[in-house]
């Protein structure tokens, strides 16, 4: 691509530059002119979409060999390595291939499901069985390993069903007889145990939204929801379902990708080409690609078979979600064609293709020529991008064009008005698309266990366009949290919310995580806008405390701010209005009042300079504090480095909290950079064993992030967890207040989900409920 695009006339790529979105027309068909005399594009278009250059189609050799490797490991006992390979075999084995006369795919399922099995886990054995069975339901082989998976979930009744259709299609007296002893054993073991497994929590699933919210215009972020009535905090307030999303590149071997949930070890691939993987065959029919179903086998035995087993058999091979009725759009269907430009294009323009070809889908007579623009009905920013990204719009929209052609060629025509409309649609997924995010798995599913003062991550694994959810705008003080189950977005009230108030979710970053000039800097490199939310127009006292440096008159608790900081708080009053934060997020403690007052009581603005203090207006030169930062965190980087490579000793660790006590001498106590280096000395003293020096400095931590979050904010709730996990590890009780207050801000922003999406908060619950 960027050969492609280096070969591109300098005229052209200047006026690309600088056109804007009404000159589109003209660029795109400028540009057009010059690729349809250039080989190399032809090239490489032939290149994405020809299948059979690609190396993304089903190859039957590939899978027999992946799965005669499978086979050898599993016969020597390395089930995890079987494993392995049984999977990359189904990846690449064609949906109709035979081996030995039978099915190749249902056989690798079976083969699957025993190494499955061996490695205890039953569940996957069990749904790797069921796969095996719609494709073959003939081999009392697959019965018999699903009687078993089934036997050893606890679930008897289903596993003396499938050994009673086992019995009944072996044909060898030596089969039947081993079958009949796995019979009398289970009978043995089902008097034995209880077949009860605990339900896992999934939540207040139909929780109804309990607001009414409007869109409207906003004086100077264009449209918004505006709610219409008073709101509680925690109400749900919005849910929705994509109207488009596409897996991210590097999640595409760990997460489901239609589902976007972590894949577990039973993967099923896409059924015509090898790219994607689903968690399950729901996920794989629901996305497209062709149908596994399709290939179900008709159940045809010539058996006497009783009421109930005929009546088992129909079950296991006609799964529920075949019934279902729901009709999803089958995102990639027309990615499927054994070509592969879906894989290699970015995932915003393989996007742009799905959410194209949903619109044409849905008109039944569709064609993609002069309505495109009416796809979605969302803002976009094209005159503001970058140069570069202007440049890269026109090229990909083109490749899209040619590469949706193969599939779509009498409705999608490739002129200058379509490639302009595409542009257009991939400046709307630019600014309107959204990050669905999941927690890192080992921060949530080990309850208060894991890595001692490691931080919850979150990671992006997919992105999505919801229309609705769209029409939400930024704030850097949101009073909405938005999350991900599955594919579905789910935004929460996180305070109580006054009739006709704007609701307004945070892009990413927050007042208390970052300085104004961070966050304007985000916003305008990712999103192309200049923030106008109330954390940057109004003084609030985060903004200031972030980045400010301590008074050097003995007991005062003023706040000395750099010029860079100066320069954002003298234009934010220019607004005139102040102190947005302290009437709402930060406690009210004596030095804040104290600050707060005297900013409140000031009519001019002279307090309001660099290296001048804003509680007594004492005067100070910056420059020698700065210096000895600079030295301070040359030691303390030395200090994080050697955890990051497991050298940490305790001369390190001594030698960086002598240079951290220089940082409290000359930062502010309320300076987010002394939250960061408490919270690296404390994971430090974890590391090194001393865990009651670990927990003094995580609180010391956490009472800094409360002074510029406030006390309910969420990143309080995940560091008073990593307390907790290290008052845990100390044998110490955890108090029930202290559990109530992480469950409330939980519960504050996840509502009723909070529970599956944080185990850990569960756990909580019933501890608390102990201790009381
Ligand atoms: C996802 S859209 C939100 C809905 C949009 N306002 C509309 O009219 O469709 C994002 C765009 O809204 C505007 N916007 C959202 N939050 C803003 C903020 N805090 N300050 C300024 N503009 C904002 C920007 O133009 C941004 O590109």
């Amino acid at each position: 691509m960027e050969k492609l695009k280096s070969v591109i006339p300098e005229t052209l790529k200047h006026k690309i530059s600088h056109s804007t979105a009404a000159d589109l027309n003209s660029t795109c068909s400028s540009l057009l002119d010059f690729f349809t005399n250039l080989p190399l594009f032809h090239q490489l278009v032939r290149d994405l979409t020809d299948p059979q250059v690609a190396l993304c189609g089903k190859n039957k050799e590939a899978a027999l060999e992946a799965k005669a490797k499978g086979n050898q490991c599993f016969t020597d006992g390395d089930y995890s390595n079987a494993l392995q390979f049984y999977s990359q075999a189904l990846r690449n084995a064609p949906m109709d291939a035979e081996d030995n006369e039978k099915n190749l795919v249902a056989t690798l399922y079976l083969n699957r499901a025993s190494s499955l099995h061996k490695l205890g886990l039953f569940l996957e054995s069990l749904q790797d069985c069921n796969r095996a069975l719609i494709l073959s339901p003939v081999y009392a082989k697959t019965w018999f390993r699903r009687a078993k998976a089934n036997s050893s979930l606890g679930n008897y009744e289903d596993a003396m069903n499938d050994f009673g259709v086992s019995m009944e299609i072996e044909t060898s007296l030596s089969g039947k007889r081993l079958i009949e002893n796995e019979l009398n054993q289970l009978v043995d073991q089902s008097r034995l145990r209880s077949s009860a497994t605990e339900k896992q929590h999934d939540g207040n699933a139909d929780e109804p939204l309990q607001v009414e919210l409007q869109c409207a215009s906003t004086p100077n972020k264009g449209r918004g929801m505006i709610s219409l009535t008073n709101i509680p905090m925690a109400s749900l307030i919005h849910k929705e379902d994509p109207h488009g999303a596409i897996i991210l590149k590097h999640c595409r071997e760990t997460h489901c990708a239609f589902c976007f949930n972590e894949l577990q070890a039973d993967t099923v691939p896409c059924v015509s080409c090898s790219i994607p993987l689903y968690c399950s065959l729901e996920c794989q029919v629901q996305a497209g690609g062709e149908d596994f179903l399709k290939y179900k086998a008709e159940y045809g035995f010539k058996l006497d078979l009783s009421d109930d087993l005929e009546r088992h058999i129909r079950n296991v091979t006609s799964p529920s979600f075949c019934s279902s009725g729901v009709k999803h759009f089958a995102e990639h269907r027309h990615e499927c064609q054994g070509m592969h430009w879906p894989a290699v294009l970015p995932p915003d323009v393989v996007l742009a293709g799905r959410i194209v070809v949903k619109h044409i889908e849905e008109q039944a007579y569709g064609v993609l020529d002069h309505n495109v623009h009416k796809i979605l009905d969302l803002c976009q920013n094209y005159g503001q991008v970058s140069s570069d990204t202007k440049l890269e719009f026109h090229v990909y929209s083109i490749i899209l064009l040619c590469c949706l052609q193969r599939f779509y060629a009498t409705k999608l025509t490739l002129n200058s008005t379509t490639t302009s409309e595409i542009i257009i649609l991939l400046s709307k997924i630019r600014i309107n698309s959204m990050a669905v995010v999941r927690m890192k798995h080992s921060d949530v599913k080990q309850p208060l266990n894991y890595d001692l003062t490691s931080s919850v991550e979150q990671i992006e694994v997919a992105q999505a366009v919801y229309s609705g959810g769209s029409l939400f705008n930024h704030s850097c003080e949101p009073n909405i949290h938005a999350y991900f189950l599955s594919r579905t977005l789910f935004m929460r009230a996180t305070e109580n919310v006054t009739a006709g108030s704007e609701m307004e979710l945070s892009y990413g970053p927050q007042v208390g995580q970052w300085d104004r000039g961070e966050r304007h800097m985000f916003l305008k490199d990712r999103y192309s806008f200049i923030c106008q939310c109330s954390g940057c127009a109004q003084v609030n006292l985060s903004d200031l405390f972030h980045g400010g440096y301590r008074c050097i008159k003995p007991n005062c608790d003023g706040v000395v701010l750099d010029s860079s900081v100066i320069k954002y708080e003298k234009e934010k009053i220019g607004h005139r209005e102040r102190l947005s934060c302290f009437q709402g997020n930060v406690p009210s403690d004596d030095s804040i009042s104290k600050l707060s007052h005297y900013m409140y009581e000031q009519t001019d603005y002279h307090w309001l300079e660099p290296g001048s203090c804003l509680g007594c207006a004492t005067f100070y030169d910056l420059q020698a504090s700065k210096k000895s930062i600079s030295k301070a965190e040359v030691h303390i980087q030395r200090m994080k480095d050697a955890v990051t490579s497991g050298a940490l000793t305790t001369n390190l660790l001594m030698d960086a909290l002598r240079y951290v006590d220089i940082l409290r001498v000359v930062l502010h106590p309320f300076n987010r950079r002394l939250a960061e280096v408490e919270d690296n000395i404390a994971q430090a003293f974890c590391l090194i064993g001393d865990l009651q020096a670990g927990m003094d400095h995580c609180r010391a931590s956490i009472e800094i992030l409360e002074k510029l979050y406030g006390e309910s904010h969420i990143t309080i709730g995940n560091e008073l967890i990593k307390l907790a996990s290290i008052q845990f590890s100390m044998g110490q009780e955890i108090s029930s207040d202290y559990t109530a207050r992480i469950v409330a801000i939980f519960s504050r922003y996840y509502g009723s989900h909070a529970e599956i999406m944080f185990p850990y908060v569960h756990y909580l619950k019933k501890e608390s409920c102990r201790v009381v």
